[in-house]
């Protein structure tokens, strides 16, 4: 990057260049008069502006962007105090460059916003002149495109890794990140001294997202109020919006207006001054000629731009992931960690940055917003961790609610059989109840060391490791938000163990290392020490993740990719300019874009695991259970089993115990499978083979029926592979009826019992059977279609009746009242609800479905 100095002196000689321009231009002005002055002093008057118009706008801010390509080179002609949107043609043969006064200035906003076509390529061409007029790297731009899902400024998406142009936000969430960003940004420049001064943030509209409100626009009017002194500038298509609530917003505040209309656009005064000459005083009447607006510039010169942009950017070393780690020559694991835990996240410069977790740093926060490089940065430290410490020293769980899927390479997969072997536990694409029973296990393994603790005599983890070997344990929630989500007993017990181990893990080697995109939705992030936020010193802020950082701390404002500020004071800033030895802005590397070394490095580590080392237990939210797969079914098939029990699935905790409802001879041990979805037949399937497992072979018997179409294909499996073990009886519903009020033990498995048709199934029959049936040894396993005409059959008493039941797409609320009791529960794929009453317990299970539906 050229020195500040030049580039002072630069700027200043063009802001004189342009200063003289304007002087030379406003006579011509003044002279020229009304426009019916005569048309060959028009064309005259056209000519002149054209030159003065050349003086204004060298370069990429003037040039004509559909012919010959522009050799101009790029940021050369700063500072653009004006830009060029279009032709003015007061004639047919007088035509002269519309300029208007930006950066510097003011802003620009268009009545109709970039819905219509020439308003998109009229921001493309603004942007495009912008973008290779700047300095490099002195103009960052951030977009929002409600309407458009971003395609407006697809063009220019090469731009994102470079940290000028992150991708376009589409919703109004994300508008109000920006905004939050450019209000930091505005904060930031007015505490600057002159020389922080050094670079320009456009935000620049293409359509404002649904849902954005009263406020929204008044905090977009606020900022273009301040925005042009602080660096600040906007360029807003759709400007003045269409009330929703019928009250007309006024003019944005300091800006060039354009009135786009039929076949041209209407280009108003600009801020602070009339294009009218001042005889006798000016009029705010405008452009006086109508303009046709600049066209979409070609694509091919967008991306040349783009690539020069990149590669000027660029021209400044990357770190490369091999910078943060140890020197090859070292060994792996040298590191203890009876201190703490520590690594480079990091360079200042040319000088390493180190963060640890030890007591003074136990825990650390991450924010950022989407494609920041959240996931980057949490695999680097995993990374620089691994090689450092062995698995006796660090063991790590990894929860992954953010669907990035980033820990995946961590774990075994068909592609590449190897894991880390510090982790212990992944959760790739978690639930929440998943993450609570990791946060349980952790609680439970700290309160063990709070009692060895106590018994060794010593308050310092520091201490307990002269006595015990124990490893240090580093909790890392990608999204952690989504744990804490929803109003439930869930979120209130995953807070009260944040909590827990926010306070005390410090003591006993617990360390939690917490990112989101999102953290604007957490509330308290700053509620002091009493809040857990409180116990977490470290924050981490990428771009657009100020909000880690103490509200007045704006040092993140207007970070590019691959840079974070990293602050051990909890985010607290302190006076701008002083040196803060708490705050260090960094550069990290992309891990993506060493791959070769990081498969390397997972390899080495991976190889230097213990012989007996296991895989970590891996809980991936998306994939299918099989009872074929399962543990207790293997065991229960070669005769190590005590009582019959029905397998469902898999509990969604650390170790995935299998979902059981035992079969003893308790009234109402019966199980029901509840909901239309066609995976009930899977589930009531594996309930039964998994019963006939627990029996001898030739012990017990089975009468399967199905009663609708969906249930004939997995009643008659199930019949050919039982009739190998046990006695198999297959009936229709005539047979049902009378295996109903039969007193033989064996169990009655019905798929799909509500199309028995209503008061077909004899109720004293029925219920005599619910009740007496276990003490005789006999169980009905069924799958109702319809919750409705399950509680019609059971008259209400279903409840008492049934004791096991599984939920698969049966709303929350029927739930509820099938149980008396509020139950939160969603429906969704892939998850079931198992209720037994007798223990009551209510779980979300995944549940088994057949192998054919294995995606
Ligand atoms: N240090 C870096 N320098 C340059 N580019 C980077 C850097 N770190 C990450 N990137 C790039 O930024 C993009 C987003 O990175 P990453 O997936 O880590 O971000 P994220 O915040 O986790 O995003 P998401 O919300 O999509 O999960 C990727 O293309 C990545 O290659």
């Amino acid at each position: 990057m050229a020195s500040l100095t030049t580039r002072r002196s630069h700027a200043a000689a063009l802001h004189r260049q342009a200063a003289a321009v304007i002087a030379a231009a406003r006579p011509v002005l003044d002279r020229a008069g009304p426009p019916a002055a005569g048309l060959p002093r028009q064309r005259d008057l056209a000519g002149r502006l054209r030159a003065a118009a050349a003086t204004l706008t060298p370069g990429w801010l003037g040039a004509q962007l559909d012919a010959a390509p522009p050799e101009t080179p790029l940021g050369a002609s700063f500072p653009a105090r004006f830009v060029r949107i279009g032709t003015a043609q007061p004639l047919d043969d007088a035509r002269f460059p519309a300029l208007v006064p930006l950066l510097g200035v003011g802003h620009l906003a268009l009545d109709a916003d970039a819905g219509d076509s020439r308003v998109a390529g009229l921001l493309r061409a603004l942007l495009l002149r912008l973008l290779a007029a700047a300095p490099v790297g002195s103009l960052l731009v951030r977009a929002v495109d409600g309407a458009g899902s971003g395609v407006v400024f697809a063009p220019f998406a090469p731009l994102a890794d470079a940290g000028v142009l992150p991708p376009p936000v589409t919703d109004v969430g994300g508008l109000r990140a920006v905004l939050a960003e450019a209000e930091q940004w505005t904060g930031r420049v007015a505490n600057a001294r002159r020389d922080d001064h050094s670079r320009t943030l456009l935000l620049v509209i293409a359509s404002l997202p649904a849902q954005t409100d009263g406020a929204d626009l008044a905090r977009i009017e606020a900022l273009a109020q301040q925005g042009p002194e602080r660096g600040l500038h906007l360029a807003v298509a759709g400007w003045p919006p269409r009330p929703a609530d019928g009250s007309p917003r006024p003019p944005l505040p300091r800006s060039t207006t354009v009135a786009v209309r039929e076949s041209y656009a209407l280009v108003g005064d600009p801020p602070g001054g009339f294009f009218s000459a001042p005889a006798p005083e000016p009029t705010a009447t405008g452009l006086n000629a109508p303009v046709l607006l600049d066209a979409d510039p070609p694509g091919e010169l967008v991306r040349r731009v783009c690539d020069g942009l990149r590669a000027a950017l660029s021209a400044e070393p990357r770190l490369r992931l091999t910078d943060l780690l140890p020197a090859e020559a070292d060994e792996l694991w040298s590191e203890e960690s009876a201190d703490g835990l520590s690594t480079p996240v990091g360079h200042d410069s040319d000088t390493s940055v180190t963060l640890q977790f030890n007591d003074l740093t136990p825990h650390w926060m991450v924010g950022g917003r989407s494609g920041a490089g959240v996931s980057a940065f949490l695999i680097n430290v995993l990374y620089g961790l691994s090689a450092r410490y062995a698995p006796a020293e660090l063991t790590v769980y990894l929860l992954d609610f953010s669907g990035g899927g980033a820990f995946a390479e961590f774990v075994p997969s068909d592609r590449d059989r190897s894991w880390l072997p510090q982790a212990l536990a992944v959760g790739v694409e978690c639930d929440r109840e998943y993450g609570v029973a990791v946060l349980r296990e952790l609680d439970a393994e700290l309160t063990r060391r709070s009692v060895t603790c106590k018994k060794a005599g010593v308050s310092r983890f520091a201490e307990l490791r002269e006595e015990h070997r124990l490893p240090r344990m580093l909790c890392v929630i990608d999204e952690f938000p989504a744990l804490l989500d929803g109003r439930d007993a869930l979120a209130d017990e995953a807070v009260s163990l944040l909590e827990s181990l926010a306070r005390r893990g410090r003591s006993y080697g617990i360390h939690l290392l917490l990112a989101s995109r999102r953290l604007r939705d957490v509330p308290a992030l700053h509620g002091g020490r009493e809040s857990m936020f409180g116990h977490i010193p470290v924050r981490v802020a990428l771009p657009g993740g100020g909000d880690v950082l103490e509200p007045a701390n704006d040092a993140a404002a207007g970070l590019p990719v691959g840079t974070a500020v990293v602050n051990t004071a909890g985010g607290l800033g302190g006076p701008r300019g002083a040196t803060r030895g708490h705050e260090r802005t960094v550069r990290f590397p992309d891990p993506d874009a060493d791959r070769a070394a990081l498969t390397a490095l997972r390899h080495r580590v991976w190889s230097a695991r213990s012989p007996e080392a296991s895989p970590p237990r891996v809980f991936a939210g998306y994939a299918q259970q099989f009872l074929n797969d399962d543990p207790t079914y293997r065991a229960a098939l070669a005769g190590r089993s005590t009582r019959p029990a029905a397998l469902i699935g898999r509990t969604i905790d650390v170790p995935l115990s299998t979902a059981t409802f035992p079969l003893d001879t308790s009234p109402g041990r019966h199980l029901a499978i509840l909901g239309p979805s066609p995976i009930g037949a899977d589930v009531l399937e594996a309930a039964a083979r998994s019963v006939a497992a627990h029996h001898a072979p030739r012990t017990t018997r089975f009468v399967i029926a199905s009663l609708v179409a969906a249930g004939d294909e997995p009643a008659a499996a199930l019949a050919a592979e039982l009739t190998q073990r046990q006695e198999v009886e297959t009936v229709d519903v005539g047979g049902l009826l009378a295996a109903l009020g039969g007193t033989e033990p064996g169990y009655l498995v019905v798929f799909g019992m509500d199309a028995a048709g209503p008061g077909r199934l004899p109720p004293d029959t029925l219920r005599s059977l619910l009740r007496d049936g276990p003490g005789r040894g006999l169980h009905l396993l069924s799958w109702w279609r319809g919750v409705r005409r399950f509680a019609e059959e059971l008259d209400g008493d279903a409840r008492e009746e049934v004791a096991g039941m599984v939920f698969l797409n049966v709303p929350g609320a029927d739930v509820s009242l099938l149980l008396g009791a509020a139950v939160d529960w969603t429906p969704r794929p892939n998850r079931a609800l198992l209720h037994d009453r007798h223990a009551d317990r209510t779980t979300v299970i995944v549940p088994f479905v057949r192998p054919e539906r294995a995606s």
